[in-house]
């Protein structure tokens, strides 16, 4: 199985608290991007003090409180299904800080870190501050919700997104890349996918990978898989009667989404 895919791995770490997924800079290749996909039962309560990280807090399914020991905001949330498409509610708590996630209903949260050293305030993103992209055409299209753009200031290095592919569609497509610290051609974001999938048994395939090939892995990704991006195109193709559903977390040295089409496929876009 490639490197880059991580299946999920269900701990309980207290009670209601199960960790499936965690991606740090110790167990990838990754420095600038990490995550944790969390499920609550609920009444269950995470808490985390954050060092010199950022984090996200995505309430991807279910209702939850979320307090910095300062600001509460309770009952976000907005959906029980990411495939209800619609916006989600997201919590930004900054470097330094301690944060706890209350589950008022059964809930998944993501939790997305990027490097921080200039603490910010913490802020509520609320689902209806989400900026809405239908991209793409032909067999590309999706939907895309905007929760953390380079173009909010909310953050110092972190940037979230959500992406909706119907069947038979691609996405992240024509390939593109952002791994070279070259501005204004391009930035250096790392970057996660967070997949699931309708009906849950479907699958999509990835692949990532660079312009000399050094890099060049195709996956079968399934529901609940994360994929890791250090570096490399990274375009998703969904089989017919299945809906994709992901998440990215990209962080850099540069917070811009700067990326590059790769040459050969760039015609794509002048249909
Ligand atoms: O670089 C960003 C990620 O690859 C996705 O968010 C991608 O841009 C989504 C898409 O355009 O299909």
């Amino acid at each position: 199985m490639s490197k880059l895919l991580r299946k999920p791995n269900r701990v309980e770490t207290s009670p209601g608290v199960n960790l499936v997924h965690e991606v740090t800079s110790e167990n990838s290749p990754l420095e600038y991007v990490a995550l944790k996909v969390v499920d609550l039962a609920p009444g269950a309560s995470y808490r985390e003090n954050l060092g010199k990280a950022e984090c996200c807090i995505v309430a991807l399914t279910g209702k939850i409180n979320v307090t910095d020991n300062v600001e509460t905001f309770e009952n976000i949330g907005t959906r029980e299904s990411v495939f209800e498409k619609k916006p989600t509610d997201s919590v930004y708590v900054s470097n330094d800080r301690t944060f706890a996630v209350e589950a008022v209903t059964a809930a998944r949260v993501i939790l997305c870190y990027s490097p921080s050293e200039k603490q910010l305030p913490t802020r509520l993103i609320k689902a209806e501050d989400n900026s809405i992209e239908q991209r793409g055409k032909y067999n590309n299209k999706r939907l895309v919700h905007n929760i953390l753009a380079d173009s909010n200031p909310s953050a110092n290095s972190l940037l979230v997104v959500e992406v909706f592919t119907e069947s038979g569609n691609w996405s992240s497509y024509p390939p593109h890349k952002h791994d070279q610290d070259n501005l204004p051609h391009e930035s250096f974001l790392e970057e996660t996918y967070y997949h699931e999938m309708n009906p849950k048994q479907g699958f999509v395939f990835q692949r990532v990978y660079t312009d000399d090939r050094s890099l060049d892995e195709t996956m079968a990704v399934e529901n609940g898989d994360v994929v890791l991006v250090p570096a490399g195109y990274h375009p998703v193709a969904v089989p017919d009667g299945y809906e994709s559903y992901y998440l990215n977390i990209m962080a850099g040295p540069t917070r811009i989404w700067k990326f590059h089409n790769e040459p050969a496929h760039e015609w794509i876009l002048e249909r």
